[in-house]
Formats: structure tokens, sequence, C-alpha cells
């Protein structure tokens, strides 16, 4: 039975990398698929993942139409047996209904990977459908980890290195090099426009904590009073 799976986790948990390594183990059984991804961050048309592997992939936008595109495919001679749907979060509620549909109508495998929350801890509208509609919803393994040692489960963005909460739900970007335990500063530091991102865990995230705050209040941010 082919199925709708959505592989959720915050930034920087592997989502990308368990894309490609999904598509290898696929193609490497003999198995046809198509890549997708939407605003990737390395540019139009591209699947990556931090580990440094990059692919081709087909670039999602709000005019594309997945059950017009497998049907053109299959009509053409080639075989569909499975999507790869990165940055599904990006995608529109009913382009993720058309995925729906193609599992259960053309039995085709669909993996989506993406972020559920936003910045603000509210759902993407792809990601509330996918959650919605997925045969199963599997949580990566790898955690992505807070400043404080803690599960990162939210994603916080950054304008000028500050935390904020309002603005745009859709900003490309990506997450800074967090600061090492000892101390030393190996970040890149921040243009003055530039938006950034920082997974952490709920508590801090409500609080507004991120590492830089924790670093400020305290040069050993591990061992900051309760209330930090
Ligand atoms: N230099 C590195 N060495 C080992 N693992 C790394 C390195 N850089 C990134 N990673 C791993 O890659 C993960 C991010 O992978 P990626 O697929 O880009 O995440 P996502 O798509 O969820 O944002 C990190 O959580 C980390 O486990
Ligand atoms: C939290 C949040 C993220 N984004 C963007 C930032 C990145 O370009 C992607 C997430 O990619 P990743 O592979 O999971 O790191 O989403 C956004 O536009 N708005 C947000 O609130």
């Amino acid at each position: 039975m082919a199925q709708l799976v959505f592989f959720s986790g915050t930034m920087d948990s592997g989502k990308s990398t368990l894309a490609l390594q999904m598509d290898h183990n696929h193609a490497a059984r003999g198995r046809d698929g198509v890549r997708f991804s939407r605003n990737d961050r390395a540019g139009q048309a591209m699947l990556s993942s931090r580990l440094g592997l990059a692919v081709p992939a087909v670039e999602v936008t709000d005019d594309t139409d997945f059950w017009t595109e497998v049907v053109r495919r299959r009509t053409h001679g080639a075989r569909v047996d499975y999507l790869i749907c990165d940055e599904v979060q990006f995608y529109t509620p009913g382009q993720v209904e058309q995925l729906a549909r193609l599992v259960d109508e053309m039995g085709v495998d669909v993996f989506g990977f993406g972020i559920t929350t936003d910045f603000r801890t509210r759902l993407f509208p792809g990601s509330a459908r996918m959650l919605e509609l997925a045969d199963r919803v599997e949580v990566l393994q790898v955690e992505a980890l807070c400043w404080c040692g803690s599960r990162a489960t939210h994603n916080a963005r950054t304008v000028r290195g500050v935390m904020v909460t309002e603005g745009e739900q859709v900003v490309v970007g990506d997450t800074a090099e967090a600061p090492r335990p000892d101390g030393a500063d190996t970040a890149v530091p921040e243009r003055e426009d530039e938006v950034g991102y920082e997974v952490l865990c709920r508590r801090h995230h409500m609080r507004h904590v991120t590492s830089a705050v924790a670093r400020a209040a305290s040069p050993s941010p591990q061992t900051l009073p309760l209330g930090y």
C-alpha cells in the first residue's frame, strides 16, 4: 500500500539529509522517483543538506499541480513510484491534498519533509495539512539541541541577532553556527539586516532566551539560574 509520510523536525534536524538518503535507497532498488523542493537555501530547483550534498529537484511554485505533473510524466512513458517532497511547509494545503490523492488513486508513495511551526510557533499551512492527512508522522531521531542542552523543539528567528516574533511567515534563511560551550566565539557576525534562525527548547523560545541572551547573562550559560 502506498503511503503519505510526513517527516517533521525543527530546522537543522537532518530532514533534507534523510530526504536524500531515502531517494538514494529507493532508487538503488530500481524504483523511479521525482524530487521536489521549494525555496531551498541553496537556490531554485535544488535539494540540499547541510552535510554538503545538493542535487537537482523540481521547484514547487503556487502553480504546481502534483496530480498533473505525475500524469504528464506517466503519459510520456516515465514510471513514477515515489515522490520526495522537501520544504513541504511551503506547499499550499491544496497541493498537499493532491499528494494524498496521488497516494490513494495512483499508488505513488509520497515522502514529505518539513518544519511544522514557524518562528511564532504557529503551524505552516502546508504542514498543518500534512499533519491532518498523513498516514504516518515521523519525528526525526537526531535531536537538534537548544543552547541549554535540551532537545530543540521550536524555531526562533533573529534580526540583527535579536529574536523577533513579528514579520512575514516566509523568510528563507539558515541557522547560525552555535557558540562553543568553552566560550570561543566561532559564530559569523550577522550583517545589519540579516535574518537568522536558532533552534530552542520551548522554555527558552517562550522566554526569548537565545544563546546570545544567555551568553550576555552569564559566561557559562549552562549554569544560569532558573528563570532563564
Ligand atoms: N560538519 C558536520 N558534521 C556532521 N554532521 C553535520 C555537520 N553539519 C551538519 N551536520 C548534521 O546535519 C544536520 C542538518 O542536516 P539538514 O539535512 O541540512 O537539516 P534540515 O533539512 O532538517 O534543516 C545537523 O543537525 C547535523 O546533525
Ligand atoms: C522558522 C521559519 C523558517 N523559515 C525558513 C528558513 C529556511 O529557509 C526554511 C527551513 O529550512 P530547513 O531545511 O528546515 O532548515 O524555512 C521561514 O521561512 N519561516 C519561519 O518562520
